[in-house]
């Protein structure tokens, strides 16, 4: 049938999920349940004189409360999520020759922490999209100010020139060298066999010389004298006190910067904004910044793709799949941003530490798109230029696609780039209307996830694209303590969201709906999760070895709420889970780690926020190691738990794992010396939980008791955890 000429064809459709009615029918039945399990509660609080144990049941009470509540508000993130798909053959058909620009922000800042080859791959990756490269623009933000980190560019810079017509001539995925290479063998096409090696042996020489730069620390004199950028860091006195340093690496103005086969490049920059000691930086959200006000001046290209250093390109297509969701000429005009989940290319099999966040991107982040939009995570998002620059949706929104930039003819380089570095000084941004309207937000540790907030505030909607072929991929924490670590800056930096004046209630009431602001509070609450949970770890299996029954006996009506709760969550859980491709090990694992993530990260979290909200303390980032040694390595691929540190976190997890070994053989023990049926029949909940707390737990006493390695517990902690165990022995009950 042929397609009348005016006839419109989107770019992307939207689907609604299948079974709601099933699922929301669930729903109201777990809903009866809790609303049970709280008239119980509250019936059966123990009055009287003399009563042991009624401050422990309230306590109780609070923590099923809090639960509940987060249960609720947990809902909007399943009640009606959407999956979208693109139309690309109808992108490249409608606009191909008015394809916008795409300038590329990669931020890193340690080059120890992350190391310059890992970045360059991703600049690599970056570089090599199905996309016309006149209009592709790559930065690098080093906020190490590193010369080891710049020494890397000019190599990649230099690379490119064979990477990229043998990527675009091959079709090559993923477009990261160190990943292609690493891969499994390639069925080669014989055109390429004769490529193939020879590129390679290319890569491996530069990652080679680039290994021994960042080992010996300094670019050797032939290089240093070649390009004159290296005089910069004469000035350079620490990564916390320099000025700008912004290099054109390649020019896409430039009509000789071509690759091999004679084709433009896209263009290249390396930009280390300046820092003073006296003036806040603000992380990530300060390069970030800085980025957008420089590149502005350079491409200014009206779409923005942001990603983490790590995170290399996996699909050609994604940008020509972001265009989708801006390009369509009836559903585009409310679309902010479009964000992709987080993949990596590490993860093991049975996922030791639960770092694919499986439920939140196979599950939630399509709830949330189905809300008003997923939260924007700070990597693999596109943004519109100007709406990250604060402005408010209007009817009638429509974006010019047309680049304007800075450059004046004739203008040459050196004097252009003189003249854009004073964006990158450290006092710009100094009582303008940055890091608060426009641009990134400050002074938060989820500076990603308060800008989407705010940008949702101000009347747009955003996308949640996860295609089946992986776009951004990355590291992800090879330890426990790495993962935990990163949970607390989030839960942490979510709870401080919550309290200021960017709660989603205030700052959302009347600008976005109820269900979204419920999705954002859900996240924003993480940290709140964790004192509930580790209560109900500790009181009741103490409880359970001191004779106080917190549970209804086994044959009273009241068990039935508390059983089809654990019963009918467990197998939904476990359901999702399998639904989403996990398995039943991983599913396994991926509950121990939440658990672990509440007793630790979420409690500290807590706690610290409540630090700096009445001003003790500040904020901090603390980066997230990409590179581990041999020997953790090892235990990683073997998902053998790497415990090692010896952090107050680690103490927590362990004290809370002997206590419940304790109760648990304690109260086994006291059935065998006193037998009586009645017993079994108060006390069976409560060993149920023990005994599963114990069966999470058991890495931990591995790590204790019967390891040898490097990994394991140190034993100062157990002699810690022993103390803290017994002084909750002696505790008095109220
Ligand atoms: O002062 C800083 C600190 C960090 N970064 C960069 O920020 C990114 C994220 O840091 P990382 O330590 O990898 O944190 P993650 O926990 O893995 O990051 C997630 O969470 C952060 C917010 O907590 C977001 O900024 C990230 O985009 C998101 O991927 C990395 O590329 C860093 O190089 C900077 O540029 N400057
Ligand atoms: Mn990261």
């Amino acid at each position: 049938m042929a397609i009348a000429k005016d006839e419109y064809l989107p770019l992307f459709e939207t689907k609604e999920a299948k079974g709601r009615v099933a699922y929301r029918l669930f729903a109201v039945s777990m809903l009866l349940a809790i609303c049970m399990v709280v008239v119980y509660r509250v019936k059966h609080v123990p009055t009287g004189e003399g009563t042991q144990g009624r401050w422990v049941w309230i306590g109780i009470f609070v923590a099923e409360l809090w639960f509940s509540l987060s249960w609720f508000i947990q809902q909007s993130l399943r009640w009606n999520p959407v999956y979208r798909y693109t139309f690309k053959d109808r992108l490249s058909h409608r606009y191909e020759k008015e394809l916008p620009g795409v300038d590329i922000f990669i931020c890193t800042a340690d080059p120890q922490v992350e190391p310059p080859i890992m970045v360059i791959n991703t600049v690599l990756s970056m570089m090599a999209y199905d996309y016309p490269p006149e209009k592709l623009s790559v930065y690098l933000s080093d906020d190490g100010g590193s010369e080891l980190m710049f020494y890397a560019m000019l190599e990649a810079a230099r690379f490119s020139k064979h990477w990229l017509p043998f990527c675009k001539q091959f079709k090559v995925e993923p477009p990261s060298p160190a990943a292609y290479f690493s891969g499994q063998s390639h069925p080669l096409h014989p055109d390429m066999a004769k490529h193939y090696s020879s590129i390679k042996t290319l890569y491996k020489e530069m990652e080679n010389r680039i290994k021994i730069v960042t080992e010996v620390g300094r670019a050797p004199e032939e290089i240093r004298m070649e390009h004159k950028g290296f005089l910069e860091w004469d000035t350079v006195s620490s990564p916390r006190d320099h000025q700008t340093i912004l290099e054109i690496l390649i020019d896409g103005k430039d009509s000789n910067a071509v690759d091999m086969e004679g084709q433009p490049l896209p263009t290249l920059v390396y930009m280390a904004r300046e820092k003073r000691p006296q003036y806040h930086h603000y992380f990530k959200a300060g390069a970030m910044n800085a980025l957008i006000r420089v590149s502005s001046k350079i491409s200014n290209s009206p779409i923005i793709l942001n990603v983490d250093c790590d995170m290399y390109s996996n699909n050609l297509d994604s940008v020509r799949d972001a265009l989708c969701f801006f390009m369509d000429e009836k559903k585009s005009h409310k679309i902010a941003f479009v964000q992709y989940p987080q993949s990596f290319n590490n993860i093991t099999k049975n996922d030791l530490y639960g770092n694919y966040l499986r439920v939140n991107y196979e599950v939630e982040f399509f709830g949330m798109d189905g809300c008003g939009g997923t939260l924007y995570i700070g990597t693999g998002c596109f943004h519109r230029r100007d709406i990250l620059c604060g402005r408010k949706y209007t009817e009638g929104y429509k974006r010019d696609w047309k680049i304007e930039n800075d450059r004046i003819a004739g203008e040459s380089l050196i004097a252009f780039v003189e003249r854009v570095k004073g964006l990158a000084d450290c006092t710009y941004d100094e009582n303008t209307q940055w890091g608060k309207e426009m641009g990134i937000m400050y002074g938060c540790p989820v500076e990603d996830v308060i800008t989407g907030l705010r940008i949702h505030c101000r009347g747009w909607k955003s996308v949640y694209f996860n295609p089946a072929k992986a776009s951004f991929v990355g590291v992800a924490p090879m330890t426990l303590d790495q993962g935990l670590v990163q949970h607390k800056r989030w839960s942490e930096g979510h709870l401080q969201l919550f309290l200021s004046r960017n709660c989603p209630f205030w700052q959302g009431h009347g600008m976005i709906n109820i269900g979204h602001q419920l999705a954002y509070v859900y996240h924003d609450l993480w940290a709140t999760y964790g004192p509930p949970a580790v209560y109900y770890m500790v009181i009741p299996p103490l409880f359970l070895l001191k004779g106080i029954p917190l549970f209804p006996k086994i044959s009273s009506p009241w068990l039935l709420p508390f059983a089809y709760l654990i019963i009918a969550n467990s197998t939904y859980s476990l359901a999702e889970y399998l639904c989403c491709g996990g398995s039943l090990q991983s599913w396994w694992n991926d509950k121990r780690i939440w658990i672990y993530r509440r007793a630790t990260s979420y409690l500290f979290g807590t706690v610290e926020t409540m630090l700096k909200v009445s001003g003790f303390t500040k904020s901090a980032f603390v980066i997230t190691a990409k590179v581990v040694d041999e020997d953790v390595m090892k235990r990683y691929e073997q998902e053998i738990m790497e415990f090692g540190t010896n952090s107050p976190m680690l103490s927590v997890l362990t004290t809370i794992a002997l206590l419940n070994l304790f109760c648990m053989f304690g109260a086994i023990t006291r059935f065998f010396l006193h037998p009586c049926t009645d017993d079994f029949e108060t006390w069976s909940l409560q060993i149920l939980l023990c005994t599963l707390v114990v069966a999470i737990n058991l890495p931990i006493y591995q790590g204790l008791f019967f390891r040898k390695d490097n990994g394991r517990i140190p034993s100062s902690i157990l002699s810690k955890s022993i103390v803290l165990v017994v002084i909750a022995f002696m505790l008095p009950i109220y």
